[in-house]
């Protein structure tokens, strides 16, 4: 970021209540969609009233200081008081310290806004852009291919990885991902994407920001008045093709040492960042099974009050990356992602979300997703998390499944 002790804008935010929104998604810009959903309601944002850049393994701390100080700086008017009106800023972080990708922190110039029947819209420095929904762009499909790492590249790193953590005592678990690629078409209206990962996954967060485009169904952190909450997953398997069978996969996943051990790492991870900052942390004994479309996961759901008055940004900084998308121990998960994976996660299982002027947010992790370029190529990645008993033929099968949301919604 620019010095920011120079730079520091005096925004001037008001927020007015709305007739219903009976949906955000055609509000949005199709080339530059910036949203943050989940069942129909959250958040979206035209154009750019301020835009922050961050790289480098402070970027997270970089930004939850300099958001503090363009919250001091700004003049708000919000009758409204619900999650997400007022001023937000949303974001994207890269996935690891030494990314290409830069990480962001967005002020549209209008936010507009929809929570348990009520919308609204939130104007910066008077930003007089029209709200309304727009005819959809032409349809369009894109086919993806592998990219760096090929499926038979895949078997290979997993089964590395495995012999690693079977050998090394310094090594539990490690995610290690795949990637795909493809070009998406000039002009092409990615609210057509949208639409369609929001109607087919409506209990995950839809999101698009700055290019990072997908439906995440894992809730990083979320903060609000004085509370902190997260959904833990990890721990995987396909949905059966009959109730019977959908019922046992369900079943084997639950009683699966394999994914329970896989999953104990993930809710540690969690548990140990956020317990210096409550003091009255609450997880289930034992992770419920979450049914997605594509997918049973093993989830836990955390939940404590909070003690230290942390911002939303400041608990992002303390989790990411947690071990659902790293490993346990981290340092020895990121040193083997980084000898096994070829490419640049960039902000794929990286905190995308938003923060309000209060410090209060919601944050998931950027999983089912894909990236897109300026020059209009689309990485997708999927990962799978690694453990001593895994096996190379079902991690990579299960990437696929993971895949499917964005492949499916892209094609
Ligand atoms: C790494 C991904 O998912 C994570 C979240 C849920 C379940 C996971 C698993 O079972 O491996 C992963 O930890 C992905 O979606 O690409």
């Amino acid at each position: 970021m620019t010095d920011p002790a120079v730079s520091v804008p005096a925004l001037r935010v008001e927020t007015t209540p709305v007739a219903q929104f009976p949906s955000l998604l055609p509000l949005l810009d199709g080339v530059k969609p910036l949203v943050f959903i989940r069942r129909g309601d959250g958040v979206a944002g035209l154009g750019e009233a301020l835009r922050l850049e961050f790289s480098g393994p402070d970027r997270i701390r970089d930004a939850a200081a300099a958001w503090k100080r363009i919250v001091a700086a700004a003049t708000i008017t919000d009758p409204v008081r619900l999650s997400g009106s007022g001023l937000i800023a949303f974001g994207a972080f890269s996935f690891a310290d030494e990314s290409a990708r830069t990480s962001v922190l967005i002020v549209p110039r209008v936010i507009l806004g929809r929570r348990d029947g009520v919308s609204w819209v939130t104007r910066i420095d008077g930003a007089a852009d029209t709200v309304g929904a727009t005819p959809l762009g032409a349809e369009y499909r894109l086919l993806f291919k592998p990219g760096a790492l090929g499926p038979d590249a895949y078997r290979d790193a997993v089964a590395t990885a495995v012999q690693r953590i079977q050998s090394d005592e310094g090594l539990s678990k490690a995610v290690i991902a795949r990637d795909k690629v493809g070009r998406l078409p000039e002009g092409a209206d990615l609210r057509r994407v949208l639409t369609e990962l929001a109607l087919g996954y409506p209990d995950t967060w839809t999101f698009a920001v700055d290019g990072l485009i997908g439906s995440s169904p894992e809730t990083l952190v979320r903060v609000k008045r004085g509370t902190v909450s997260a959904r833990v997953l990890a721990g995987s398997v396909g949905r059966g093709a009959d109730a019977e069978s959908d019922h046992a996969a369900a079943l084997a996943l639950a009683t699966s040492q394999k994914d329970l051990d896989e999953h104990r790492f993930a809710v540690q991870s969690v548990l140990d960042s956020l317990r210096p900052h409550t003091p009255s942390l609450v997880a289930s004994e034992l992770p419920f099974t979450l049914k997605l479309p594509n997918l049973w996961h093993l989830a836990s759901d955390v939940e404590g009050t909070l003690a230290d008055g942390s911002t939303a940004l400041d608990l992002v900084c303390e989790l990411h990356p947690t071990a659902a998308v790293a490993g346990t121990p981290r340092e020895a998960a990121l040193a083997e992602i980084g000898s096994l994976e070829p490419f640049d996660r960039q902000r794929w299982g990286g905190p995308v979300g938003w923060v309000n002027a209060d410090g209060d947010g919601k944050w998931a992790i950027a999983l089912r997703s894909a990236e897109i370029a300026a020059d209009r190529t689309i990485t997708a990645y999927a990962g799978a998390g690694i453990v001593a008993e895994s096996d190379p033929e079902r991690e990579l099968a299960e990437t696929t499944l993971k895949f499917r949301p964005i492949v499916e919604a892209f094609g």
